[in-house]
C-alpha cells in the first residue's frame, strides 16, 4: 500500500523499530508455540519414533537446545519457558504498540503542521480558488482518518508478520499439512479482496463528500443572516441535505463490504480448518498432538490472515483522506509565495504603479496603468464599481502580482524587495473586516505579545472607537461574539482601523472603511486621517465625498486606466464619476 510506504519512509527509524519490536515479538510467540510439542509429548509419554516422525524435526531441535543450556524438557521446565516467551513477546508487542500509537498522534500532527504551513505561505490567489470549509474539514477530520488510516494499516502489518512467524513454526512440524491449510486460505481471502476494493471505494467516496457537505455549511453559515432575515435557510437544506444522505449510502456501503468479508471469512476458513483436521486424522493419520499443535498454529496463522485483511480492508476506507489531505499540501505548496529576499524597502519618497496591466482569467481589470503615491500624502482611489480598486491595493501590498509593468517603493521594484518587511509596514483595512470571535483587545493586537494595552486604547481612540469600546462590560476585553456580531457595522470597522493603526504603519491602505459609518463616526475618521497626513502615507479607496475631500491627492480608476484628478476637493468631480461598469474583456 503506497500511502504505508509514504509513512514508513517518513518516520524510518521509528518504523524500523517497530517493525523489530514485532518480529521479536511474534519469534518469542512462536518459540513459545513450538514448546508445546515437547509438552504434549512428554504429558502424553508419545516420544517421536525417529526421523521419519512429523514431530522429530522441530522437536529434536529443541530439546537439543534445551540440553545446550543444561535443562531437561520436563513438562515443569518447559511450562516456565512457554510463559517466559509469552512475557518476551508481551513486553515486545507493547514496545511496538507504543511505538505505533506515537506514530498514528506524529501523523495527524505532522500532516496538521504541514498543511498550516504551506497555507500560511501560500500566495493571496490560492485562498481565492479554495473553499475555507475543504481546508477547514482537511485539517480536522482528514487528518484523523489519515492517521487512522496508518493505525489500522500498521495493526495490518502486524498480523500479517505474526501470521508468517505462525506458519513458519507450523511449516517446521508439518510441511505438507501447512501447505495444505496456506493455499487454500489464502486462495480464498485473494477471491474475498473484492470487498476491499468496493470498501476502498465507498471511503474515497466518504472524503469527498465530508469535503464538500464541510465546505457547503461553512459557507452556508457564514451567510445565514440574509438567509434568515428573507427566510431563505430553507434553500441551503435540501443540498446538505442530499450530500449528508449520499454520505451516508457510502458508510453504508462500507459497513457491508466489511461485514460482508468478515462473515465470509468466518465460514470459509471455518471450512478449510474442518476439511484440513479431517484430513490429518482420517487419510494423513497424523499422531493426536501433532494434529492439536498444527490446529492451534494453523488456525491462528488464518485468523492472523483473516484478521489482517479485515485491518487492511479499514485502512484502505481511510486511505482516501491521506491522499485529499496531500493533495491540498501540495497544492499550497505549489502556490508558495515566492521570497525575493532582497533589502528592506522604507517609502520615504513614493509608491508607484508603472504601466502596469493586469487581469483575472479572460478579465483585463487594469491596462499600462500608472499612478504615483508620494510619501507622506492621503491618496484617495475612486472610480466605479469593479473598475479595479481594490485590484491596484492588492498590487501595491504584493498580493497580487502585474503581468506587465512594475510596482515601485522608492527606487526598488516590489518584486525585488524584502516582501515580508514591506507588508509588516502596511496597515491594511479590507472593505469586509474581519473579526475574530474574541476581545476588542485581542481582535486588534491580533496576538502579537509587543502590543500593550496602552498601544490599543491608542489605536482604538484614533480610529474613533474608544467611545463604545469604554461603555462595553469589559472595556477591551468584551468579546465581539461571532464574527463580530456582538457590534454594529460600523463599530466593526472602527475595530479594525484600531487593527491597523495600532503597529504603526508606514502606509494605511483603507478600502471603503467608511461604508458602514455614519457622518459623525466618518468626520471623527477623516478628521484622524488628517492629522495622520505626513506622518504615514495614507491610500484611502472610497466613494465618500467626506474622504475624498480629505484627501490631497484623487486618482480615479476608469476603464483599465487611472487618471490623476487634480483636485480631492472639488465635490463636483465625485458626483460626477461615471456610472458604468468598468469591466472590460481582455
Ligand atoms: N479573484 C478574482 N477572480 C476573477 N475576477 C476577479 C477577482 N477579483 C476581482 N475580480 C474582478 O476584477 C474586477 C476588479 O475588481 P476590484 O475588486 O478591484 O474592483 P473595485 O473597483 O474595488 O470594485 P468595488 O468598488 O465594487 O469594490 C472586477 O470586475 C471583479 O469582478
Amino acid at each position: 500500500m503506497r500511502f504505508l510506504i509514504t509513512i514508513i519512509r517518513k518516520y524510518p527509524r521509528r518504523s524500523a523499530l517497530t517493525l523489530i519490536c514485532l518480529l521479536l515479538a511474534s519469534i518469542a510467540e512462536g518459540i513459545g508455540l513450538l514448546m508445546l510439542l515437547p509438552v504434549l509429548s512428554v504429558a502424553t509419554d508419545d516420544q517421536p519414533q525417529g526421523t521419519g516422525s512429523h514431530l522429530f524435526g522441530a522437536q529434536q531441535i529443541l530439546t537439543q537446545a534445551l540440553s545446550v543450556v543444561g535443562l531437561k524438557p520436563t513438562v515443569g521446565t518447559l511450562l516456565t519457558l512457554i510463559i517466559l516467551c509469552i512475557t518476551v513477546k508481551a513486553a515486545f508487542s507493547l514496545l511496538a504498540k507504543t511505538q505505533v500509537g506515537y506514530t498514528v498522534t506524529h501523523v495527524a500532527t505532522d500532516l496538521r503542521l504541514t498543511l498550516l504551513r504551506t497555507l500560511l505561505a501560500a500566495r493571496w490567489e490560492y485562498y481565492v480558488r479554495q473553499p475555507i470549509g475543504g481546508l477547514a474539514n482537511a485539517v480536522g477530520t482528514e487528518a484523523m482518518r489519515a492517521s487512522m488510516a496508518y493505525f489500522e494499516g500498521a495493526k495490518a502489518i502486524t498480523l500479517l508478520i505474526e501470521a508468517i512467524v505462525y506458519a513458519g513454526v507450523a511449516f517446521a512440524v508439518a510441511k505438507m499439512a501447512t501447505f495444505a491449510f496456506l493455499v487454500p486460505g489464502i486462495l480464498i481471502l485473494y477471491g474475498l479482496s473484492y470487498l476491499v476494493r468496493k470498501a476502498h471505494r465507498a471511503g474515497t467516496r466518504q472524503t469527498k463528500l465530508l469535503k464538500s457537505l464541510v465546505a457547503g455549511l461553512t459557507d452556508s453559515l457564514q451567510s445565514i443572516k440574509p438567509l434568515k432575515a428573507m427566510a431563505r435557510e430553507e434553500l441551503i437544506g435540501p443540498s446538505l441535505q442530499s450530500s449528508t444522505k449520499r454520505l451516508n449510502r457510502a458508510f453504508q456501503r462500507e459497513v457491508l463490504s466489511t461485514e460482508l468479508l468478515s462473515s465470509s471469512q468466518d465460514l470459509t476458513l471455518a471450512l478449510v480448518v474442518v476439511v484440513g483436521l479431517y484430513v490429518a486424522l482420517s487419510q494423513w493419520k497424523m499422531p493426536l498432538n501433532v494434529v492439536m499443535v498444527m490446529v492451534i498454529l494453523l488456525a491462528r496463522m488464518l485468523t492472523f490472515l483473516a484478521k489482517m485483511q479485515r485491518q487492511y480492508q479499514k485502512a484502505r476506507t481511510l486511505e482516501s483522506a491521506f491522499w485529499s489531505l496531500q493533495a491540498a499540501i501540495d497544492g499550497a505548496s505549489g502556490d508558495r509565495e515566492t521570497e525575493s529576499g532582497g533589502p528592506s524597502p522604507n517609502l520615504e519618497k513614493a509608491l508607484r504603479l508603472d504601466k502596469v496591466s493586469f487581469g483575472y482569467e479572460k478579465y483585463s481589470v487594469l491596462r499600462d496603468a500608472s499612478l504615483t503615491i508620494p510619501a507622506g500624502s492621503f491618496t484617495v482611489i475612486i472610480g466605479p464599481s469593479g473598475a479595479g480598486k481594490t485590484t491596484v491595493a492588492d498590487l501595491l501590498t504584493g498580493l497580487l502580482r502585474p503581468q506587465q509593468g512594475r510596482v515601485w517603493i522608492d527606487g526598488l521594484p516590489l518584486d525585488g524587495v524584502d516582501l515580508r518587511q514591506w507588508r509588516r509596514m502596511i496597515g491594511y483595512v479590507p472593505q469586509e473586516p474581519f473579526l475574530l470571535h474574541d476581545t476588542i483587545l485581542r481582535n486588534v493586537t491580533l496576538g502579537d505579545p509587543e502590543l500593550k494595552e496602552a498601544d490599543v486604547e491608542a489605536a482604538l481612540r484614533a480610529a474613533g472607537a474608544w467611545d463604545f469600546v469604554a461603555v462595553q462590560p469589559f472595556g477591551i476585553h468584551s468579546s465581539v461574539g461571532e464574527r463580530g456580531t456582538a457590534l454594529s457595522g460600523g463599530q466593526r470597522q472602527r475595530i479594525a482601523i484600531a487593527r491597523a493603526l495600532v503597529h504603526r504603519p508606514k502606509l494605511l491602505i483603507l478600502d471603503e472603511v467608511t461604508s458602514a459609518l455614519d457622518q459623525e463616526n466618518t468626520a471623527t475618521i477623516c478628521r484622524t486621517l488628517r492629522g495622520l497626513r505626513g506622518r504615514l502615507t495614507i491610500l484611502a479607496i472610497s466613494h465618500d465625498a467626506a474622504v475624498v475631500e480629505s484627501g490631497d491627492r484623487v486618482y480615479r480608476i476608469y476603464n483599465g486606466e487611472a487618471s490623476l484628478v487634480t483636485n480631492g476637493h472639488d465635490p463636483d468631480f465625485v458626483h460626477s464619476e461615471p456610472a458604468e461598469q468598468s469591466k472590460s474583456k481582455g
